[in-house]
């Protein structure tokens, strides 16, 4: 199928900024903000609830089948802290959010976070968990790192994803030439 826009995954441990970094994007540039967090409870992609954890159990396959048809016509930003599930084939644009784990404290206890889950996604931000995921799964080339401290970091990264797009669709535009 030939897209007309690209599919981003905006990734990143819970807390880092994924939701504040897809809804300016999507109002910017009208590319769909994909919320997995939301498609998993409204489209019932799960296996129940971890109440320890307070976090729905994914079925993954079932979310994949769920967003297949539209995905795969482009246009979204998938907004979610895993990266690995999603086909290789369906993403252009993997940025991984990071942030300085003092922050990402504070966010997350002002959440009211349980102990266990606060010390989970400490370490794996710390480990650096998502964007080791995003460089295995993807392409080195299509693995972006952004930090994500800052609101003044929340424009910048969101222009830099936008001249990214620009330059996608100039690109598209002229296979699309190409082509005929
Ligand atoms: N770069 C930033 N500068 C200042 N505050 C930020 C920044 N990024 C996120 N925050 C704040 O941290 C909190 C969590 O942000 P957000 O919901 O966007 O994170 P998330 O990665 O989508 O989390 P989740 O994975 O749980 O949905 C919000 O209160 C948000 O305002």
């Amino acid at each position: 199928m030939v897209k007309n826009n690209p599919n981003v995954i905006i990734t990143g441990t819970p807390g880092v900024g994924k939701t504040s970094h897809c809804e300016l994007l999507a109002e910017n540039t009208g590319l769909k903000h994909l919320s997995i967090n939301q498609i998993v409870k409204e489209r019932e992609c799960h296996d129940g609830y971890d109440d320890e954890l307070k976090t729905w159990i994914v079925d993954e396959d079932k979310l994949l089948d769920a967003i297949e048809d539209e995905v795969k016509q482009g246009g979204y930003i998938i907004d979610w802290h895993a990266c690995d599930l999603f086909p290789r084939s369906w993403i252009d644009l993997v940025v991984v959010l990071r942030t300085d784990s003092t922050l990402l404290y504070d966010r997350l206890s002002a959440r009211g976070y349980p102990q266990a889950k606060l010390d989970e996604n400490m370490d794996a931000e710390i480990m650096q968990v998502l964007l080791d995921e995003a460089r295995e799964s993807y392409d080195e080339e299509i693995v972006v790192e952004l930090r994500s401290d800052s609101a003044d970091d929340i424009e910048s990264n969101v222009e830099r994803i936008e001249s990214w797009l620009k330059q996608w669709r100039k690109d598209h535009a002229e296979d699309g030439e190409d082509e005929r």
